[in-house]
């Protein structure tokens, strides 16, 4: 028996988005301000045979780490991309793509909800996990790392004693540039002396700091054992970056995170020489496709990458969980703590983590269970929150 073609098209039948507000366990401290609160917006798509498939953007502290913000994200999604591609064949997955750009400018995380769950919802339907449709397998497990971002070195020795204790992480990301360079300095220090020799070593600055001071405090960053720098200067500050690049110890690697978003991004970064790995993240690049796109440029660059997170739950970890189990080079580990960070979750059974890695999941679709209940429970609606302000606390004015 032959079906028509037309038979077997999956369309895009309807899409919800709705913001969720999920306290994390405790303050998390950035350059720019300290959250305590993640406001993810959750993508539902549903095709014409019934199937279903989750997507999900999160931003950090509102518009605080980029332009985005939950309400824009879902006002971009509602207004604009919903309508750009209900009706249409989901599982044309570059044509939706190009039909959100049409519609819209911009709104990488927005996109990157709505391509997700269209993924989600074509893999469920036709029986299959995401990373099959993205090319396959290449990997099984990624070392997952941790930030320690409670502000205190004694609270974040504690952390890191605890998460090694469990076997849990053994890669640390600090968080810093809200204080004086050399008080983070001392902070650094402090944990590296602690931890000397059972973990390696991450510092995130968000944009901090300007080249001047990062050629300044990095060296001795790197003399306390940091091996690996993210996003030291401005988002825009290139140069700064490669002459970071060109000139640090060679013992730590220069990381691009806020820099790099779009391919172009990736190949100018490339262009230039101007890092050693970048931060991929499903959220800034615009969805899988994409995420998979700059990876590429990084492979034919010699550019490492590093699985980066938004802090997502389980839905959006799990999506990047997918494409990154896809990529081939070189890779600096991964970073999806995400839903341990949160007080609690929106699916049945998270990823699991074991002997201090991320197992990457398997099944059809993302292969977890959204619970609708507990979408229900976080719902900003429902629990009448407003929009999450960062707590601006000791932060000081940040170049723009
Ligand atoms: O990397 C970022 O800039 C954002 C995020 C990722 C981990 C974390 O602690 O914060
Ligand atoms: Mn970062």
């Amino acid at each position: 028996m032959t079906t028509s073609p037309s038979a077997s098209v999956l369309r895009i039948e309807r899409i919800q988005a709705r913001i969720l507000d999920i306290p994390t366990i405790r303050p998390h401290k950035l350059s720019f301000g300290a959250i305590q609160r993640q406001s993810p917006v959750i993508v539902q798509l549903w095709l014409s045979d019934g199937a279903s498939g989750f997507g999900e953007a999160a931003t950090i502290g509102g518009p605080s780490w980029n332009e985005e913000s939950p309400e824009s994200i879902r006002h971009a999604i509602d207004s604009y991309l919903a309508p750009a591609v209900i009706g249409q064949d989901a599982g044309r997955f570059e044509q939706l793509l190009q039909r959100m750009d049409l519609a819209c400018k911009g709104n990488r995380f927005a996109k990157s909800a709505v391509e997700q769950a269209a993924i989600d919802a074509v893999a469920r339907s036709l029986g299959l996990p995401v990373w099959q449709l993205l090319g396959g397998k290449q990997r099984e497990s990624l070392p997952l790392a941790w930030t320690l971002a409670s502000g205190d070195s004694a609270k974040d020795i504690e952390e890191a004693e605890k998460m090694l204790a469990a076997r849990r992480h053994r890669i640390f990301k600090l968080k810093i540039g809200a204080r004086a360079p050399q008080e983070d300095v001392a902070h650094v220090a402090r944990i590296a002396r602690a931890l000397d020799g059972r973990a390696s070593m991450t510092v995130d600055v968000n944009q901090a700091w300007d080249g001047a001071t990062a050629r300044r405090y990095l060296p001795e960053m790197i003399d306390a054992g940091v091996g690996l720098i993210e996003q030291p200067v401005a988002q825009w500050n290139e140069e700064a970056l490669r002459q970071l690049t060109a000139t640090l110890p060679h013992t730590a690697l220069v990381m691009a995170d806020e820099t790099v978003c779009t391919p172009q991004d990736a190949m100018r970064l490339a262009r230039h020489n101007a890092c050693h790995v970048f931060s991929l993240k499903i959220a800034k690049h615009g969805g899988l496709l994409r995420t998979r796109a700059v990876a590429d440029v990084a492979r034919a660059a010699d550019i490492g990458w590093y699985g980066g997170t938004m802090l997502e739950t389980s839905v959006g970890s799990a999506a990047s969980a997918h494409v990154f189990a896809t990529l081939g080079g070189t890779h600096h580990n991964c970073e999806l703590f995400g839903p341990q960070l949160l007080v609690d979750d929106i699916v049945e059974q998270q990823m699991v983590l074991s002997d201090f890695a991320l197992q990457l999941p398997d099944g059809p679709g993302f292969g977890l269970t959204v619970v609708p209940e507990r979408l229900d429970r976080f719902d900003r609606a429902r629990q009448g929150l407003t929009p999450v302000h960062v707590d601006l606390g000791r932060a000081s004015a940040q170049p723009a």
